[in-house]
């Protein structure tokens, strides 16, 4: 059984120019607008050249140190992929986006269920999960694909048009991996652990997910969520935005910042860390939260998100070197594939996985003792 607004695309919301009261943020609810007005001028949000990385350079090494510490994500230079690279896989997102809506929904993530009905599964095109009535649905549709290991790609949600699409994620998986697992590598460094530390616990076959998401124009941006506050089931995430019209926000010290585009045709590609990095870290780490808010009426938005996680069946848990008297565990062990399960049934209620699963140790009940006591 899907819920009946499952299958209602922004796009096309958006093309009848009305702002329907299922997108309306409650006034508590945290509208942009209100934000905006407590926002702080945006300081610009750190650089890391990957490159550097690679060669162990110690002051790069201080300034992811310092990246990760204060902010949680980073712009990436010295990555290797090109500004036309980048433009040509923005382009072709746009280019799937503004197909037909009938050619798009070949790629439906509403598919059959065995009981003769339709279920939503993660997988290919179309809104994230809706569960209830209650749900503040987000303005931006989205195509989700697993990109790697490559055998685990399920082929027939891989769009056929635009006819560059499909290669280019490929190469751009293949780069943001390289990315990923050279800032892994630095971040178990920072730490004074051997390069393989977190690699290692993440696996060989490191599945990863992307995310193609379109804002479309939006008659009223300050009382809708582009994308909903939220941190990121992954390790780290690697994030292309849109080099034209910005929306990104961190949430930092308690103000939502804005991450600004960079104009002249440059690109800008962040990494983000993860809840499973900050879980892995014993919080070491932590996973910035996010939002992105919907453009304007007379603008679209498109981002390319590729989310790196463990292996499924990699268990999680703070890395025991990283636990002391001082700083006990903060999170329970899981098995990964039910930290990533957890990550939908959390995020269509807006809580954070490891609030909604009860990862962190000061969410576990209470000892037997102390509840019979009361
Ligand atoms: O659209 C963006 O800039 C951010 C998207 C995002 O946070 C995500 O896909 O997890
Ligand atoms: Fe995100």
């Amino acid at each position: 059984m899907v819920h009946q607004a499952q299958g209602l695309l922004v796009q096309e919301v958006a093309a009848d120019g009305e702002l329907p009261s299922r997108y309306v943020l409650k006034e508590q609810q945290g509208r942009p607008a209100a934000a905006a007005a407590a926002q702080r001028a945006a300081p610009s949000i750190p650089t890391v050249d990957v490159s550097r990385l690679a060669d162990a350079d110690p002051s790069e090494a201080d300034k992811l140190r310092s990246a990760l510490d204060s902010w949680g994500l980073f712009a990436v230079t010295g990555h290797g992929m090109t500004d036309p690279f980048l433009d040509a896989i923005l382009g072709a997102a746009r280019g799937f986006f503004h197909l037909p809506t009938e050619a798009k929904q070949e790629y439906s993530n509403v598919v059959d269920a065995d009981d003769g009905g339709r279920k939503f599964q993660p997988e290919g095109y179309g809104v994230d999960r809706v569960d209830t009535d209650e749900q503040v649905l987000d303005w931006c549709d989205r195509l989700y694909l697993q990109v790697r290991p490559d055998d685990a790609r399920q082929l027939r949600f891989w769009p056929t048009h635009p006819p560059d699409l499909a290669e280019l994620l490929k190469e751009f998986s293949v780069e943001g991996e390289k990315v990923a697992k050279l800032v892994v590598t630095a971040m178990a460094r920072c730490l004074g652990f051997e390069d393989g530390f977190f690699v290692d616990k993440v696996g060989d076959r490191m599945p990863s997910y992307a995310r193609f998401t379109y804002y479309p124009p939006c008659p009223r941006p300050d009382l809708v969520h582009g994308l909903k506050p939220h941190t990121d089931n992954s390790v780290v995430t690697v994030l292309l935005l849109d080099d034209q019209v910005g929306g990104l926000q961190v949430l930092k010290d308690g103000s939502w910042v804005d991450v600004p585009v960079l104009g002249d045709g440059r690109h800008q590609l962040l990494v983000v860390v993860g809840d499973e990095m900050e879980i892995m870290s014993n919080a070491a780490f932590r996973a910035p939260v996010h939002r992105v808010m919907a453009p304007g009426e007379e603008a679209e938005r498109v981002s390319l998100a590729v989310f790196y996680q463990p292996e499924p069946d990699k268990v999680l848990e703070p890395s025991p070197e990283l636990i002391d008297g001082d700083r006990p565990a903060m999170y329970k062990k899981l098995q990964a594939k039910v930290f990533a399960d957890g990550f939908w049934d959390a995020f269509a209620l807006g809580e954070r996985t490891i609030d909604f699963l009860k990862v962190k140790v000061d969410a576990v009940d209470p000892p037997a003792a102390a509840v019979s006591g009361a």
